[in-house]
């Protein structure tokens, strides 16, 4: 139980809400138990009105309707209470739910990028929806069932054994076994339907893929191919749900064959103490048959709340590892910071983690308040890393960057976030309205402004041309942008918010060199007294920028303007002279 400790704040958080749903169940059981000496009431006045002990039938009568009312009145408030319970217990296990999935993802939030890298997506939904609801049934079922076996069990035992203690003993001598039989079934149960689970999961896996990648399934004839793979993933999927079924089908009949052994003790060590005259009255083995049946579920639900705590617990195992886990880049500088935006980098190394990639290798630069600082070079020769450090996705190994003349470090995390426009290299938009999406950089932008920011990344006009404009929904149940439009739509949510910094990763590679002309023209302007830094493969975006630096390997093997830069041999110069002539072609 180590690992639901960490549930326990939420037990006292919903405390009093919890106190008041044990005070029902106690009263909502002690009704619901409460009919059941009064049938055995009423069979001894029958019997005893059969055997002439009583002569006037009114009197069976009046004891008859007497007892009919109060089994009405007690099965109506044990009804109601009940109702209460279930309100109390499994509203208060949604709100604890509906915390921990908060929790949970909020966690997820502040977690740095290599977190995400080390750990696969479909995990961490798992972990968040899956996991949290397994243990919603730790939190609500399982403790309503506890309570309400607790009760309903001492409450009848303590009724049993007035009426006839001898009996009581031999007739619940089953319901051990029941609940053991029980426990051992749930954990075959779970085991089976993790399997299902896990096979559900590749099938959707596997559907999902080949709805998304459906171009390329036709393009390349391989329906029937997909087919055949689908149909062994559902054959498997299938058997291991029959698997399942099979286990589950013990369940009642197990249920049922030990319910009929404690009746069948009842009927016949009771009959036999009742022909000895060691018990009185029939009423007393009526009385003891329903006493068994209302026993038999709780004891049962013991095996079951069992394996679901235990399912709980590693849930929550999971759960827990994940909120262990501490975010790589936190904030040490509480008060917030004023950022002008002069960027420097000083002898800069960066290795990643996860690959042990060095992409970069002593990197040094500055790029002042107001300039624009372009980045060339081949794929994979670490440009994309600066501008990822810039922003402190991740920390630098050895070196520092600082922005005016502060190690990012010591500047509050917010702040310097706040001052960065960043457009990465594959523009990631999310299945919204492209209203929203561009709002994403400023929530509460007028509808100006999104219009300005629109025409200024040259995509208004094209926006305009959809039939429902800005309210136009993108994604899966939407309309598909172009490459070109979808770079353009992430440009005007970088700058919507009037950064101090912007960072253009390759963001105009899908755009023809006409609109990459515009969109530079409108940025320069919008620019003027912002600091930039543009990394591209084409020399037209970096031709204008106050300066050059060309990467190779994660180190910088040149730098400088465009005109010094054309002057030297280089990759530089090879590159203008390639782009040149294809433009003249
Ligand atoms: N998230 C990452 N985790 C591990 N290694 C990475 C990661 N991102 C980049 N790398 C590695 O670091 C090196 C530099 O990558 P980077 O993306 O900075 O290059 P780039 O110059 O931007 O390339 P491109 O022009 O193709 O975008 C590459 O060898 C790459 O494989």
């Amino acid at each position: 139980m180590k690992h639901l400790r960490h549930l326990n704040k939420y037990f006292l958080k919903y405390k009093w809400k919890l106190i008041s749903g044990l005070i029902i169940t106690i009263a909502a059981r002690i009704f619901a138990i409460y009919y059941i000496p009064l049938i055995g009431d009423s069979t001894n006045v029958i019997e005893d009105y059969v055997k002439g002990e009583i002569n006037d039938v009114s009197v069976v009568r009046n004891e008859l309707v007497y007892n009919i009312l109060l089994i009405i009145g007690a099965t109506l408030a044990s009804a109601f209470l009940t109702f209460l319970m279930r309100q109390t217990f499994i509203v208060v296990s949604r709100h604890m739910e509906y915390d921990l999935k908060n929790e949970v993802y909020r966690h997820y939030q502040d977690l740095s990028l290599n977190f995400y890298k080390k750990n696969r997506t479909g995990d961490l939904m798992n972990r968040i929806s899956d996991d949290v609801s397994k243990v919603r049934l730790y939190l609500g079922p399982a403790i309503m069932y506890s309570v309400t076996t607790f009760t309903s069990t001492v409450v009848v035992l303590i009724y049993m054994t007035q009426a006839a203690p001898e009996l009581t003993l031999y007739t619940v001598i089953p319901l051990p076994l029941l609940s053991f039989a029980i426990y051992k079934l749930s954990v075959a149960i779970h085991k089976r339907s993790t399997i299902v689970q896990q096979y559900l999961s590749r099938l959707n896996t596997f559907t999902q893929e080949s709805f998304s990648g459906i171009a390329v399934i036709k393009s390349y004839g391989m329906e029937p191919q997909t087919n055949r793979n689908f149909t062994e993933l559902s054959d498997n999927n299938r058997d291991k749900n029959l698997d399942l079924v099979k286990v589950q089908a013990f369940f009642f009949p197990l249920m049922v064959l030990l319910i009929g052994i404690s009746n069948i003790l009842v009927i016949y060590i009771g009959g036999r103490k009742y022909l000895n005259g060691e018990i009185e009255n029939l009423g007393v083995i009526v009385e003891f048959l329903l006493y068994v049946n209302m026993l038999t579920w709780p004891v049962a639900s013991i095996g079951w709340v069992t394996s679901l705590i235990q399912q709980a617990e590693a849930s929550q195992e999971r759960i827990n590892e994940f909120l262990n886990e501490k975010p790589e880049i936190t904030n040490h500088k509480p008060t917030p910071d004023k950022i002008t935006g002069s960027i420097a980098f000083k002898n800069v190394s960066f290795t990643y983690d996860d690959t042990n990639i060095t992409a970069l290798k002593n990197i040094s630069f500055e790029v002042k308040n107001g300039e624009t600082l372009a980045i060339i070079g081949k794929t994979g020769s670490g440009k994309s890393t600066i501008l990822e450090l810039t922003g402190r996705l991740y920390d630098v190994g050895e070196g520092e960057i600082s922005i005016d003349g502060t190690n990012i470090r010591n500047l509050n995390l917010e702040s310097l976030r706040n001052s960065i426009g960043y457009v990465p290299q594959d523009a990631f938009l999310f299945s919204d309205s492209i209203k929203n999406n561009i709002k994403f950089g400023k929530t509460n932008a007028s509808d100006e402004e999104i219009y300005e920011a629109a025409k200024n990344a040259s995509v208004h006009k094209n926006i305009t041309g959809f039939s429902k404009g800005y309210d136009t929904v993108l994604g899966e149940r939407g309309i598909t942008l172009s490459g070109g439009q979808k770079q353009r739509v992430s440009i005007a949510r970088a700058i919507i918010h009037n950064p101090e910094i912007l960072l253009f990763d390759d963001c105009l590679s899908a755009v023809d060199t006409e609109t990459e002309e515009e969109i530079l023209n409108n940025l320069f302007k919008i620019s003027r007294n912002k600091t930039t830094i543009i990394v591209s493969h084409r020399i037209s975006s970096a031709k204008n920028a106050d300066k050059i630096i060309i990467l190779e390997d994660g180190k910088i093997v040149q730098q400088g303007t465009h005109s010094q830069l054309i002057n030297q041999s280089g990759y530089y110069k090879e590159l203008y002279a390639k782009q040149l002539n294809e433009k003249e072609m």
